[in-house]
């Protein structure tokens, strides 16, 4: 059974927190404990990218919902190899992950990653990512359209909010789908990881021990205001 399917069933907000693979059993022992929601395994900062030593990291995780992500450099990862060795990595994780995270940029990979998500009943997470500026909202629209239109089951939209004109744009985009993870990146940005899970965006993210990245909280605390803000996070009991 695709665990994270049944949570975002629920329709509860979900904390995401990122993890490499330095120390991963110790750092699931922690996620256990803190009771993290769900764990995305961001397989671009791993310093070994080998299939065998990527699954057992995986394993690692097991029990608890995981999100695969293998993030292109043109999108502000770390993958160092060519988009073939990513397919194949991709093709090794499905089957023993919840979910996948794929940049809608990665076109000549997109249609084979969605396409291994769902053989493996896999969840396939289509993002979009901008570190200099959040775009028009005609674009923003466009991108939802275009990932919806590639396979979404989720579509990820993460920018950098500068204004408030632009958590304006991207609540706007967030409130014309119920398919959405929405991001405002950046100091600004922030009010946006606890604001937007009331309005429908699916996981927020964070982190645990790590320096934060791009005006992230930390879990502990993403935890304590989520509960403070969303009667219905964390109700489900395990
Ligand atoms: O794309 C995202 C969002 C993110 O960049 C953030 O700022 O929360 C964190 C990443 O790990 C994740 O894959």
């Amino acid at each position: 059974m695709n665990t994270l399917r049944a949570l975002f069933d629920t329709g509860a907000p979900l904390v995401a927190v990122s993890f490499d693979d330095r120390d991963v059993a110790r750092a699931a022992e922690e996620a256990g404990a803190a009771r993290v929601d769900v764990a995305e395994i961001r397989v671009d900062r791993f310093a070994d990218t080998g299939t065998a030593h990527v699954l057992r990291q995986v394993e690692a995780f097991k029990g608890f919902p995981t999100l695969a992500t293998i993030r292109s450099r043109a999108e502000g990862g770390f993958w160092q190899g060519s988009d073939e060795e990513r397919l194949d990595l991709f093709r090794a994780v499905a089957p023993h992950v919840d979910a996948v995270d794929v940049e809608l940029s990665s076109r000549a990979i997109l249609d084979d990653v969605i396409a291994t998500a769902r053989e493996h009943d896999a969840l396939a997470v289509v993002s979009f990512h901008d570190f200099d500026r959040t775009p028009p909202l005609d674009d923003l629209r466009a991108t939802a359209r275009d990932a919806r239109a590639a396979g979404a089951d989720v579509v990820k939209i993460s920018t950098v909010a500068r204004s408030r004109d632009d958590l304006k744009r991207l609540c706007a985009v967030l409130l014309e789908g119920d398919d959405l993870i929405v991001i405002g990146m950046g100091e600004v940005g922030t009010a946006s990881r606890i604001l937007f899970p009331a309005l429908g965006s699916k996981i927020t993210y964070t982190f645990l021990g790590a320096a934060p990245t791009s005006g992230q909280l930390d879990f502990p605390e993403t935890s304590r205001l989520m509960r403070l803000f969303h009667p219905d996070y964390g109700r489900r009991e395990s």
